[in-house]
């Protein structure tokens, strides 16, 4: 069984976007992609059942959080991370490097590795490529990233230079190779992608990227982004680098980011993307629309009967989380209910908001493939940007 291949379906005669299938594992995938995060095992608040009728096809876990709790021998009884979480599809794991520094705790980076300080008991741990090969190995994830070392934009105030980077970049390389080494040598048989970092450099992602394909990894990603950069930074990233990665490999843009962001991704050759922003903003009730992103908060939506998005097919705004009508009425809920929950900061609302916005997010995937399909992307990124800008 190859744990990976990548079928080009379709390019876009006037941008670099592509159509595709990723057949892995579990599965196949089809590309262009939105991944929904779930970090301990769960995307938060939202059913596996559910995941898959919205159309989710691949989910994220973090090795990090999952070697925390509930730790490696749990996740080795159950054969890995796909029958203790009940989803039977792919899934894709981060390599932990990028968690840890999150943390922003005590951590101590060297060539071997990730010194930190447990958050969830305080032992003193030490994260290398080796370990992290091992961690994703048991949890048997179709993707396993490499460890990596997530080039900041800045330090304490100060924005990292290019000599920075580059030692950066490079460390990133010499551990793309061990975790090559290690994968080989557990025989793990899933796809191990490698990880391009440079900064806001240019010829160091031109670097980085030349020795990951000299490395020949079944599939790539562009880490880096997104870091508190500049906006027209992640773009000048994001429009230089993807499309130089081999075409025939599929293309991940890590952490990236809203539907401009997504339209834009795509227009730059890449493939698959994830992101914290349509679970987290959901739960901060910020909600996204085809016409412009809602705030629940605002007074205005108090007794507004609309439904959060009147073209949405959703749980929450076709109504079919709640119980059907004998005159088939439209049902759905309103936006004065939504808007009603979060003031009482009742669970049932980031529910609700969460099944829309990830379906949002799943749904302008599906429409983007449907007109790259049709050989129509041209005209639906004008129409996507014409929409978004009407405000709700
Ligand atoms: N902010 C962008 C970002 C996000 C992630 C996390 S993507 C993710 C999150 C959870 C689960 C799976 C993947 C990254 N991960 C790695 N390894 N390297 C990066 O440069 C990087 C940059
Ligand atoms: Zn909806």
């Amino acid at each position: 069984m190859t744990a990976l291949q990548f079928d080009l379906l379709a390019t876009d005669p006037d941008s670099h976007a592509r159509r595709g299938t990723l057949t892995l594992n579990h599965g196949v995938v089809q590309t262009p992609i939105f991944m929904p995060v779930g970090t301990y095992g769960t995307v938060k608040g939202v059913m596996p059942r559910s995941l898959e009728e919205m159309g989710a096809q691949i989910i994220l876990g973090n090795t990090f959080h999952l070697w925390m709790r509930p730790g490696l021998d749990v996740m080795g009884a159950f054969g890995g991370l796909h029958a203790f979480e009940q989803w039977n599809r792919p899934i894709l794991t981060d390599s932990g490097g990028f968690q840890v520094w999150s943390l922003g705790a005590m951590r101590k980076i060297s060539e071997e590795g990730v010194k930190f300080a447990s958050p969830v008991n305080g032992d003193k741990l030490l994260l290398t490529p080796e370990v992290s090969m091992q961690i994703q190995t048991v949890l048997n994830s179709d993707i396993v990233m490499q460890f990596d070392e997530c080039t900041p934009y800045e330090t304490q105030g100060r924005i990292t230079t290019e000599a920075e980077a580059r030692r950066s970049m490079e460390l990133s390389l010499r551990w793309a190779k061990r975790c090559q080494a290690e994968f080989a040598r557990l025989q793990n048989p899933n796809a191990l992608f490698g990880i391009v970092q440079g900064g806001m450099f240019e010829h160091l992602r031109e670097e980085s990227l030349a020795a990951l394909v000299e490395m020949d990894f079944p599939g790539y990603a562009v880490g880096g982004v997104s870091v508190g950069e500049p906006k027209e930074d992640m773009r000048r990233i994001t429009a230089h680098t993807p499309h130089r990665l081999p075409a025939h490999k599929p293309r991940y843009l890590m952490g990236v980011g809203t539907p401009e962001d997504l339209v834009e991704g795509v227009a730059q050759g890449v493939d698959m993307f994830d992101c914290v922003m349509p679970t987290r903003n959901a739960r901060n009730g910020t909600i996204f629309t085809r016409y412009g992103d809602l705030k629940l908060r605002n007074a205005r939506h108090r007794n507004d009967p609309q439904p959060l998005d009147p073209s949405c097919t959703c749980h929450a705004c076709a109504g079919t989380a709640g119980v059907p009508w004998a005159d088939g009425g439209r049902g759905g809920f309103s936006r004065a209910y939504l808007h009603h929950l979060d003031r009482c900061g009742e669970m049932l609302g980031p529910m609700l908001a969460t099944i829309h916005n990830l379906h949002y997010y799943l749904n302008l995937m599906r429409e983007i493939r449907e007109a790259l399909d049709a050989g129509r992307f041209g005209e639906f990124r004008r129409q996507f940007a014409s929409d978004r800008a009407r405000g709700v």
